[in-house]
């Protein structure tokens, strides 16, 4: 049987953690916070997935070394700002070449590296880590329908596709279908950037605009994004893939969306810090903002619409002006 070890016990961890059990796999869950496992063990529920009920045969562990041994596959499903100091504890515990899976989106504003890469990074701080096999598994994938067993596609995307096969085969299920791509970083890049545009989508509906203006985000959204993607050398084809227009169409769209309801709640005139506490659950646009910004500067490529959300959350721009400042751009082919 397939052993998997589930590093985070939010909405995604817990959805994609029941799913792997219902479908055969050995599955414990890991979390930071000890209550949480608590909370799990005894209800079989997760509090933001109400009606979805977890299999008896879960395990869950506060312990890292427990989690991490003897698992065919470790799946780190934690917030982008906790992958790095998550990836550093577990390092120790993780075994040369042992099959990893990142579900977190963002880029790390720092290093500007993707989650991967964090993961990579702190492995190779361990002697002994010369093969590092992490896979990102990325996609138009709310957890709220994947924890009922709605119809999913996604993408697992590694350097080496023999990778990326493996974790096809373990996740792939009758609901549930996983593609391949060679291209991480493209798939990783629109994971983190489909966030910030579900802000300015937000952000539109919250100022009363129409289906013209979401149409018109996710549109040169998506053109924003693959302009920095293709400076960065990823491959056009991604960006029109499930992790580049498939994810903008959720995220701009579904009533599931942290980033919209975050960006929704700005455009009513409530400050960023706010929308995220009203929000409840990681509002990953937010942390990936700075880094957008900084490889828009480092690769030298015009994003408008990450420029105006930066400038509406920093407080420089009201977002009633936004559109102004939009439509005022110097005309353009498309
Ligand atoms: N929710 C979704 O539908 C969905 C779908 C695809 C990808 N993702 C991505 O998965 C990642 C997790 O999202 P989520 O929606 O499950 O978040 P969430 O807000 O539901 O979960 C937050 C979780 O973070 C963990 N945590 C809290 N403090 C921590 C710490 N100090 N160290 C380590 N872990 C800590 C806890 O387990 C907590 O439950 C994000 O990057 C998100 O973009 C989410
Ligand atoms: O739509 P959000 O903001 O809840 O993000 C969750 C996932 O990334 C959707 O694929």
């Amino acid at each position: 049987m397939t052993k998997v070890g589930v590093l985070g016990a939010g909405t995604w961890g817990i959805a994609l953690a029941r799913m792997l059990a219902v479908n055969g796999k050995d599955v414990t869950v890991w979390s930071a916070l000890p209550e949480e496992l608590k909370n799990l063990r005894a209800t079989r529920r997760h509090p933001n997935l109400p009606g979805m009920e977890l299999p008896e045969s879960m395990h869950y562990t506060a312990d890292l070394a427990e989690l991490c041994v003897n698992k065919d596959l470790l799946l780190f499903a934690v917030p982008s700002v906790f992958v790095r100091s998550t990836a550093k504890k577990a390092a120790q515990y993780i075994v040369d070449g042992q099959l990893i899976v990142d579900v977190a989106k963002g880029m790390e504003e720092k290093t500007l590296m993707s989650m991967s890469e964090v993961i990579e990074d702190e492995l190779k701080n361990v002697p002994g880590h010369e093969h590092c096999r992490v896979v990102a598994l990325s996609g138009p994938t709310h957890a709220e329908e994947v924890a009922r067993d709605l119809p999913t596609l996604i993408v697992a995307a590694a350097k080496a596709e023999q990778d990326a096969k493996e974790v096809q085969k373990i996740f792939n299920n009758q609901n549930f279908r996983v593609y391949t791509n060679t291209d991480r970083l493209g798939t990783e890049l629109g994971g983190a950037i489909k966030n910030v545009i579900a802000l300015s989508v937000g952000i539109a509906m919250g100022l009363g605009y129409g289906d013209n203006a979401k149409a018109a985000l996710i549109t040169r959204g998506n053109a924003e994004l693959s302009r920095l993607g293709m400076a960065m050398g990823c491959r056009a084809e991604t960006f029109a893939g499930l992790s580049g227009m498939g994810d903008l169409i959720v995220t701009c769209t579904s009533m599931h969306s942290r980033n919209l309801h975050a960006g929704m709640l700005i455009g009513h005139g409530m400050s960023a810090e706010d929308a995220k506490a009203e929000v409840g659950q990681v509002v990953e646009g937010i942390n990936a903002l700075p880094a957008a910004k900084r490889l828009e500067k480092k690769y030298k490529v015009e994003m408008p619409i990450v420029d105006v959300v930066d400038a509406i959350l920093s407080g420089k721009l009201a977002a009633r002006d936004a559109v102004a400042s939009l439509m005022g751009r110097n005309l353009k082919k498309e």
